[in-house]
């Protein structure tokens, strides 16, 4: 019975993505999200595809996707530095929202400043002339990166000095008055969140200055001792995954009228290394962190924001996290824990 019966589910989906990919351009955004196989870009598909059909979100980036990605929905090789190839794309898959995540973060950006001036900047101009140019709805995402040791750090307020000291920082600051400019002056769709060190038990950041936070949950699982690259009381804003993906999505679907800014800080929770790991301690007892300052990483998240505020966001669109320091452990070691379970039996 169990074999019919997923069999006639399979029918009822593939005819369901069918009836949704076939529906006309009007009912559903066509979705390209550029950068797709970081952290974030394919939990996002995954979202976005359950929400609009699985042919109209169409994953991008210029690395192989592993298998179970290729196979799960439309993948395409784009670099955000090739303006004729990405023109192509967009027209040619009708493409209608676009979800920017090419960028090279803060701590590999100083390794590679003039690669990360490229993607980030030089990236950026060809996706805001195409996203004009076709009248796409355009998501940029900044961060908290995107202020500085001059700015309010706690709380650090949507509007207020950026002076950020890392060529991340600046290319997001320009990314977000890049935006706002084409917004005001060419009528561009765009949106900008400004994302904290995002938290993810299915994917690997990618070179960061908040990735600590997601090593500590893989090393508490397979090793029971961790090495902390900040100080134990450097305070940051983080966010579990399916807060962030979920605000993402919130915001592409906020009518335009409720939106009375284009760039808005999102937040749900600050710790430091020595609160992440007493809330750790009570999944695993045993668990012991040593602290190995890495000096470039430290010194970036002396200069970044300790508390956001995100005021304007839930004012103004009804943002609202769900996860806080307690849920976000338990979701990790949740998933994470399972994993292992199940790598251990196989
Ligand atoms: N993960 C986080 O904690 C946060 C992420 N964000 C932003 O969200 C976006 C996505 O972040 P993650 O997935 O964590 O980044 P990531 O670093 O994990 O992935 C970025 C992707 O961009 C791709 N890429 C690099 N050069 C490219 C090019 N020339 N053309 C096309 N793709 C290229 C890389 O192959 C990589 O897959 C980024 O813009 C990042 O700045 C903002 C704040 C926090
Ligand atoms: C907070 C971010 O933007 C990113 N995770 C980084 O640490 O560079």
């Amino acid at each position: 019975m169990l074999l019919i019966t997923g069999y006639l589910k399979e029918q009822d989906d593939s005819h369901q993505e069918f009836e949704q990919s076939h529906r006309p351009e009007t009912d559903h955004p066509r979705v390209l999200i550029t950068g797709g196989l970081g952290q974030l870009g394919v939990g996002l598909a995954k979202l976005l595809r359950k929400r609009f059909g699985k042919n109209n979100v169409i994953l991008s980036d210029i690395r192989k996707p592993a298998d179970n990605v290729f196979y799960s929905g439309p993948f395409i090789y784009s670099d955000i530095l090739d303006y004729k190839n990405l023109r192509e794309i967009v027209v040619n898959n009708r493409i209608t929202w676009l979800i920017h995540y090419s960028a090279l973060l803060s701590a590999v950006g100083e390794a590679n400043v003039p690669l990360a001036r490229a993607v980030n900047i030089t990236g950026l101009h060809n996706i805001l002339d195409i996203a004009a140019e076709h009248s796409l709805r355009l998501f940029v995402p900044s961060t908290i990166g995107a202020f500085g040791p001059t700015s309010p750090r706690n709380p650090t307020p949507d509007l207020c000095i950026q002076r950020p000291r890392t060529i991340y920082g600046v290319s997001k600051v320009h990314a977000e008055l890049m935006g706002e400019y084409y917004h005001y002056r060419y009528g561009l769709d765009f949106r900008c969140l400004r994302y904290p060190g995002i938290i993810s038990a299915d994917s690997q950041p990618g070179g960061g200055t908040t990735d600590y936070a997601v090593q500590v949950f893989h090393d508490a699982i397979k090793t029971g001792k961790f090495q902390c690259n900040l100080k134990p009381d450097t305070r940051l804003p983080m966010m579990y995954i399916d807060d962030c993906l979920k605000a993402t999505l919130e915001v592409m679907e906020a009518p335009a009228e409720l939106l009375t800014m284009r760039t808005y800080n999102i937040n749900a929770m600050s710790f430091t290394p020595e609160e992440l790991v007493q809330e750790v301690q009570k999944h695993v007892p045993e668990f012991e962190v040593t602290y190995n300052v890495d000096p470039v990483r430290q010194a970036i998240a002396d200069s970044w924001p300790m508390n956001f505020d995100d005021n304007n966001a839930r004012k103004d669109w009804g943002w609202k996290h769900d996860y806080d320091l307690p849920e976000l452990v338990t979701t990790m070691f949740n998933f994470l824990g399972s994993e292992s379970r199940i790598a251990q039996a196989n």
